[in-house]
């Protein structure tokens, strides 16, 4: 029970047996990482959840809590039931190809991240708010790099963010000089499980190492049990805090940034979009068709370069994400298959 917290476990579900508990701490291709805050399993779904699931969204994420048959002396597992969410982050299908599926579960707070030196994109920190409400969790707003700013520049930033963040706590940080580390913490208790939020270079790894930096050695909490050492390359998207808190930071929840952006690229780049409206040709580049809205609009100075061209970047950075996407979504479905034929075919065998 008790190690069972450590992983976050919390006294609403205090019904279930503990002993068959786990937690996913690592969603590989066709198998999880598990942890029962003892021992690290390498799990796979049993077939009878193969074929109940009905989609993407019913399988595990990580985060999840699993109910689990273990297989101590292998240091495997069987993955029976995936225990109802408190909070799942959900990234949406896009075109035909891609499935919606699950990010992260039972997350109890996000940590919006947003640096202070450049580029505060308030509209982008309410998006964020918005779908943190949305999976269930609670979000704090993270300013880093406050030691690159005036208090008077901080204080500005905090103001302008507290428009969009009513009731939601900001807490300007240094991961340099440590300063906002402790407010930081009092919002990351013992058992709670927090995931980061934000863009690329605003300090998301630097946090997490700087949360554990304090007594590095306690980090391997969660892995530790792993007797024989093996499968500890992984890379690692759930870590244990020194004072008991759970951090996941996990590649999926970096990729929900630009899922969200694009439904949200109409209303952040409206200025851009009147524009590209007004473009002879539907399809058109902007580069050098004739009768672009875009080139008249930086021509004549109603739009600046510069906003055009974060515009573009966003847009090729969408555009690559969901290439990515597709990719792995088919082959994931690929391997899927692959599996349900493999269980089927052992069934088969079994049952002669
Ligand atoms: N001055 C200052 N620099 C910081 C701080 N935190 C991070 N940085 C720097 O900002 C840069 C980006 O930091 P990362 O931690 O890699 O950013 P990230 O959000 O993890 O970026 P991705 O991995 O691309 O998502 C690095 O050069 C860091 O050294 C800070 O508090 N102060
Ligand atoms: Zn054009």
């Amino acid at each position: 029970m008790n190690k069972l917290r450590k992983l976050g476990w919390s006294s609403t579900n205090e019904d279930q047996d503990t002993q068959l508990m786990a937690r996913v701490t690592t969603v590989q291709k066709n198998s999880y990482r598990i942890s029962d805050g003892e021992m690290e399993f390498l799990a796979h779904v049993s077939g009878k959840f193969l074929n109940d699931a009905g989609s993407s969204l019913d399988f595990p994420a990580i985060g999840d809590w699993v109910e689990v048959k273990k297989l101590r002396d292998e240091g495997k597992a069987v993955i029976n039931r995936v225990l109802p969410r408190k909070s799942r982050f959900i990234r949406q299908a896009a075109g035909e190809v891609t499935e919606a599926q699950i990010v992260a579960a039972n997350i109890d707070t996000v940590l919006i991240v947003n640096s202070l030196n450049h580029d505060l994109n308030v509209r982008r920190i309410e998006r964020y708010i918005l779908s943190t409400y949305e999976s269930g969790a609670m979000p704090v707003v993270v300013l880093t790099k406050k030691d690159e700013c005036t208090q008077r520049e901080v204080d500005q930033a905090i103001s302008q963010v507290e428009e969009v963040a009513i009731g939601v706590p900001i807490i300007a940080i240094s991961s340099v000089s440590g300063e906002g580390m402790v407010d930081l913490l009092e919002h990351l208790p013992i058992g709670r499980t927090a995931a980061l939020l934000g863009s690329s270079g605003v300090g998301k790894s630097t946090l997490v190492n700087t949360l554990l930096s304090s007594e590095v050695q306690e980090t391997k909490g969660i892995r530790e049990s792993d007797s024989r050492g093996r499968h500890t390359t992984t890379h690692r998207e759930m870590f244990m805090l020194p004072n008991g808190a759970l951090i996941i930071d996990t590649p999926g929840m970096r990729e929900l940034q630009l899922w969200q952006g694009e439904s949200a690229i109409d209303t952040t780049f409206q200025d851009v979009e009147q524009f590209t409206d007004k473009c002879r040709f539907t399809d058109c580049k902007h580069e050098t068709e004739p009768g672009c809205g875009v080139k008249a609009a930086i021509g004549n100075g109603e739009l600046t370069k510069d906003r055009f061209q974060s515009y573009v970047k966003l847009q090729r950075e969408l555009a690559y994400e969901k290439r990515k996407q597709d990719q792995k979504a088919k082959l994931n479905e690929k391997n899927r298959w692959k599996q349900v034929s493999k269980d089927l075919r052992s069934k088969y065998k079994y049952n002669r």
